[in-house]
This record gives structure tokens, C-alpha cells and sequence, in this order.
């Protein structure tokens, strides 16, 4: 039986699509025990059954049915060893900050802190190391236990762990092109209206392809030698391209890349890199750490979102169809669990990698 302490967590956003897959995965994860539920004045003071749309496969677990929902004031978190964020971006900003001023390490899936300089943008399967600017942002804002780590876009998460692995053993990456085929789940509940999306493709969502272009630099950027912020791969040229498809859970991406160095691996050592790469959360041991973090596939139909989304619980990546690209070095097709691994799962797994490096 694990000796590890149990964190005592609290969930902005609970009623949510993100919120829901928090409740889900810290249910049924050791290493935490959720403690307060927050959301919306039109939620608080209610029941969490009565105020969320469940709509997961899952069973809502009783204990927390039962649990009366509290608005997002750090006040009412009291008891909490940290926060999880799947707040609505239009409100993030100022209830996040609150909730880091409070003291409170923060963990958020919203898109309004991950481009500041010091917060980190993490991946836990991919850029784990970025945690280093926590002390300056502590500095900055005079905390000793608070700060904010966010996750990445969710569709940036299974394109960022591949490429981090490639870049590990190849070096680094100078072209990106992607087009994405996002699941509706994405858009959060009631999200995309049943007649725009069924026998369709919906070739905008908004704000999604600056959001990729700019947070992969991010992540496979780098901490300034003094741990003082984080510094972007301004060499990194990404070009996005992103649809709503009829799928409910599972963002696909067909990707073509160039390496800096002009010079090509050939595709087996491509396949052995991406199969062989362990990350810091595995030799950690921490329990939500996929066996496998990438998945390569060598079916030339695979993956696909129906099939693959759910390998490694939500948690691994999926690749296949690599082969050779006329134009740039290399194409291929990832698949990442929008909700898990590309927000409450990625979140989870930070928080249990910020409580092994004693952050939390
Ligand atoms: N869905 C996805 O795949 C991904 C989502 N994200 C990000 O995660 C966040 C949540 O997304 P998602 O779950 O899809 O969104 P939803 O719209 O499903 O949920 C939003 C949550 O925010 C709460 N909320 C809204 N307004 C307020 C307020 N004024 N005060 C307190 N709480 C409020 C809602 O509570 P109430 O029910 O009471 O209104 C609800 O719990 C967003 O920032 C999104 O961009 C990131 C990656 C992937
Ligand atoms: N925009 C994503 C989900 C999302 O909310 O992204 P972000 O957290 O980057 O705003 C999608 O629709 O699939």
C-alpha cells in the first residue's frame, strides 16, 4: 500500500465537461480525496447531482452526488492542499488569481495565464522541467505555498509529447504543419448546436490555431539558465489549420515536420524513438503515469478516436501512419483524449509530479 500523502482537493468548474472528468479521475486516484466543488452562482448552495448535466459513462460517485457545490471564493477552499481549475476562460483570470494569492497551488486548464512568462505550461509526459520558474513566480507575487501551473490547449498536448520525444534524440524541430480533426466534447457542454455538426465539418473554432502556433514554442522551449522564466523555441515555425468533426471524445491531427538540422533519421529510428521514450512522471512512479506515454501504430488505418482515445486510461498518445513527406521531412497522424491527457488528466498528473519535486 502506498505510503504518499493523500491531497485534499478542490474543483473550480466542477459541473463542467472538464470539471466532470476531474470528478471521474480523482475518485478512483489514491493520492487524492476531492474536498470542496466549485462553480457558478447558479450552482452554488445546490447539490452536485442537482446542479451538473452528467454526462459521462461513468457513474457520478455517491460521496460526491451528495456534496452541496460552493462558489469559487478561496474562503470556502479552506482545508484544500490544492485547487484544480476547469473554470470557463471568461472568468479564469480573476478567480484563479484569487485562488493563488490565497496561498493555493493552482492547477488550470484554462488558456488565460499559460503564455506569462513565469507560469509554467506543462505536459507532465513531455516538459515536467518547466516547474523551475514556481520560486520567481512565488517571488513575484510574495507567496511561500501559491502559484498557477497551467496545461496546454488540448489539442497542442499529443503533437507536443511526440515532437518533445524527436526532439530529445534528433534534435530540434523547425516546421510544424497541422490540420485538426477536433472531437465536440472540446467545445465544452452543450458546445456545438446538433445541427451545425452532424453530416458536417465545421472548418473554424475560434482562437484554436493562433493558441497552437504559439503554446508548442512553448513547451519545447526551455527555463532561462536562472529558473526566471520560461524561454519560447522562437525557431519554431507551426502553421495550424483546425475542424469540428462529429466524433464526442479523441483529437486527431495529421502533422507533417522539418528538423532544424537538415539532416533525416530514417523511419524505423523514428518508431524506435517514439516507443522507447520514458518521461520523468514513469521514472517517478507516479500512479496516474501512462506505461506507455506514446503508442505507435503500424496499422495504416490507426489511430483513430473510436478505437484509440481511451488507451492507458485517457493518458498515452497515439501515433501513426509515419512516412516520408515530399514537401517537409516527415507526416504522420496523432491522436490524443481531449479531456484526459489534453486537460483533467494532464492537470492530475502535474499535480501528483509538483508533489514528488515537494511543490505541493
Ligand atoms: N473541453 C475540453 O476538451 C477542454 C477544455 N479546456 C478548458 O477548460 C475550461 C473548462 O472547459 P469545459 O469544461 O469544456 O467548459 P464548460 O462550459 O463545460 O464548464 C465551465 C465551468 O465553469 C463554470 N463557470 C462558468 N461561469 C462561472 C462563474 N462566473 N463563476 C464560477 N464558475 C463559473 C461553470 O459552472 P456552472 O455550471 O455553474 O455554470 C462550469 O463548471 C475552459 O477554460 C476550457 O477552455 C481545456 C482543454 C480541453
Ligand atoms: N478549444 C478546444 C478546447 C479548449 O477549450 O481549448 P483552450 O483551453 O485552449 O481554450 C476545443 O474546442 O477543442
Amino acid at each position: 500500500m502506498s505510503t504518499k500523502k493523500v491531497m485534499r482537493a478542490g474543483i473550480l468548474g466542477a459541473t463542467g465537461t472538464v470539471g466532470q472528468r476531474f470528478i471521474c479521475l480523482l475518485s478512483s486516484n489514491p493520492r487524492f480525496e476531492i474536498h470542496v466543488l466549485g462553480a457558478s452562482d447558479r450552482s452554488a448552495g445546490r447539490p452536485y447531482s442537482q446542479a451538473t448535466n452528467w454526462k459521462l459513462s461513468d457513474r457520478l460517485p455517491e460521496n460526491v452526488a451528495s456534496m452541496i457545490v460552493k462558489s469559487c471564493n478561496p474562503s470556502e477552499f479552506e482545508g484544500c492542499d490544492l485547487i484544480f481549475s476547469g473554470l470557463d476562460a471568461s472568468v479564469a483570470t480573476e478567480i484563479e488569481k484569487s485562488f493563488m494569492e490565497g496561498n493555493f497551488p493552482v492547477f488550470s486548464n484554462a488558456k488565460n495565464y499559460r503564455m506569462f512568462d513565469t507560469v509554467p505550461l506543462v505536459i507532465p509526459t513531455a516538459n515536467p522541467e518547466h516547474f523551475a520558474v514556481i520560486g520567481q513566480q512565488r517571488k513575484e507575487f510574495n507567496l511561500n505555498r501559491g502559484y498557477i501551473i497551467t496545461n496546454s490547449n488540448c489539442s497542442v498536448t499529443g503533437i507536443a509529447v511526440v515532437l518533445k520525444a524527436l526532439q530529445l534524440t534528433f534534435g530540434k524541430i523547425s516546421k510544424v504543419m497541422v490540420t485538426t480533426m477536433q472531437a465536440i466534447s472540446g467545445a465544452g457542454y452543450p458546445g456545438v448546436a446538433s445541427l451545425d455538426i452532424m453530416d458536417n465539418v465545421v472548418p473554424h473554432i475560434g482562437g484554436e490555431e493562433e493558441k497552437i502556433e504559439q503554446e508548442l514554442g512553448k513547451i519545447l522551449g526551455s527555463a532561462s539558465t536562472d529558473n526566471t522564466s520560461i524561454l519560447s523555441d522562437d525557431q519554431l515555425k507551426v502553421s495550424a489549420m483546425c475542424n469540428r468533426v462529429a466524433v464526442i471524445d479523441g483529437h486527431t491531427s495529421s502533422v507533417s515536420i522539418e528538423f532544424a538540422s537538415g539532416q533525416k533519421p530514417s523511419i524505423q529510428e523514428i518508431k524506435t524513438c517514439l516507443s522507447e521514450y520514458r518521461c520523468m512522471a514513469q521514472q517517478l512512479g507516479c500512479h496516474s503515469a501512462p506505461k506507455q506515454a506514446i503508442i505507435v501504430h503500424e496499422n495504416q488505418d490507426r489511430p483513430q478516436p473510436r478505437l484509440d482515445r481511451m488507451n492507458e486510461n485517457g493518458m498515452a498518445v497515439s501515433i501513426g501512419r509515419i512516412r516520408e513527406c515530399p514537401i517537409l521531412d516527415f507526416k504522420f497522424t496523432i491522436l490524443v483524449h481531449n479531456t484526459i491527457l489534453g486537460a483533467a488528466g494532464a492537470s492530475m498528473l502535474n499535480a501528483e509530479l509538483a508533489s514528488e519535486m515537494g511543490l505541493i
